[in-house]
């Protein structure tokens, strides 16, 4: 059978069968190891794996096989002695909740976060909420930053978790998909998982129930199971994104806007700051490219350089 990790507790995984649409408790079979991979973890939500229900095994499964990954994102380790692990895998969308007002999300957070979804290789959009709080001016900033992030590639829609205002949009993105659910403290994710995911507390404790079967066990991550084959993971920000370290002379090439000009500067090493013959300075100066974003890569490309 086939189906799809949606909870881990490091020995054991929930799995959604796909034939059967019900929930599995699995083990891994023997030992596996991640090709090239140093992480801790060999398998995590969202993997595909194919599993079997050995007799005598009381229902439980062994998954024997892990599906190639679409792409990963991982956490680092805060201790150097030990590996990193995997939080996730096969996202289809990463999805960044920002607010305007209360508080007021900066560029710098929404580019990092979206350069880092970029070397991931997973379409990012955002959710601009809180529009109750948005007076008219306030309004059309909005439709501003909106259309220039649109014009980049990266989609957005405005709702208010809260009262509900618009939140089917942000529905109307998810069906058949897993989208990793991010952004700063207080912006009203909880707010608009609440209100993406009916009956989310039941959802949960049924899951939970099945899976621990009364033992004390720790979740080491989750699936939010809107329906079968549509899940949201839910992560604090962008440290659980663990912005790898683009190296310098790669960071333009995850800014979309920036990367049709580089074989355009004069130099083929060109770090877009002073150089002449820049194009991508020359596409800022003639307003082709957007100021906010060019001033992110400029002080992305700064940190950068301080940690070397
Ligand atoms: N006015 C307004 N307030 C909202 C809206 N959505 C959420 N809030 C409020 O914003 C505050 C933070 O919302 P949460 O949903 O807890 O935010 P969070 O992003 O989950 O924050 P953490 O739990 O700290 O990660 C709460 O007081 C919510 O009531 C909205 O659309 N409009
Ligand atoms: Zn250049």
């Amino acid at each position: 059978m086939t189906g799809t990790i949606i909870k881990s507790t490091g020995s054991w995984y929930v799995v959604r069968g796909h034939e059967t649409g019900e929930l599995y408790r699995c083990r891994l079979r023997g030992k596996f190891k991640n090709k090239g991979l140093k992480v801790s973890n060999p398998l995590a939500v969202g993997d595909g794996v194919e599993f079997d229900l050995p007799e005598q095994s009381e229902g439980a499964g062994v998954i024997h096989t892990i599906a190639a990954r679409r792409n990963y994102i991982i956490r680092r380790s805060v201790h150097k002695s030990e590996h990193a692990h995997i939080v996730a895998a096969n996202l289809d969308q990463a999805l960044l909740v920002v607010t305007l007002v209360s508080p007021a999300t900066s560029f710098g957070f929404i580019d990092r976060f979206l350069v880092t979804a970029e070397a991931y290789h997973i379409p990012a959009l955002l959710i601009f909420n809180k529009s109750d709080l948005y007076d008219e001016d306030t309004l059309d900033y909005q439709r501003q930053i909106a259309g220039m992030y649109a014009s980049v590639g990266y989609p957005s829609v405005l709702c208010a978790a809260e009262s509900g205002d618009n939140v089917a949009a942000v529905a109307a993105l998810l069906p058949g998909k897993t989208s990793l659910l991010s952004g700063h403290s207080g912006v009203g994710k909880s707010t608009l998982i609440n209100a993406l995911v009916p009956d989310l507390d039941l959802k949960t404790a049924e899951i939970s129930a099945f899976s621990d079967k009364g033992k004390h066990t720790t979740t080491f991550a989750e699936m939010l199971e809107v329906e079968p084959g549509t899940y949201l993971i839910d992560t604090p920000g962008i440290k659980e994104l663990g912005l790898v370290d683009v190296p310098a002379a790669e960071l333009a090439g995850y800014f979309p806007e920036m990367r049709a000009l580089l074989n355009q500067c004069r130099y083929h090493n060109c770090r877009h700051v002073h150089e002449p013959g820049c194009a991508v300075i020359e596409a800022v100066d003639q307003g082709r490219l957007a100021v906010p974003r060019y001033e992110s890569y400029v002080s992305m490309l700064a940190d950068e350089d301080n940690r070397h």
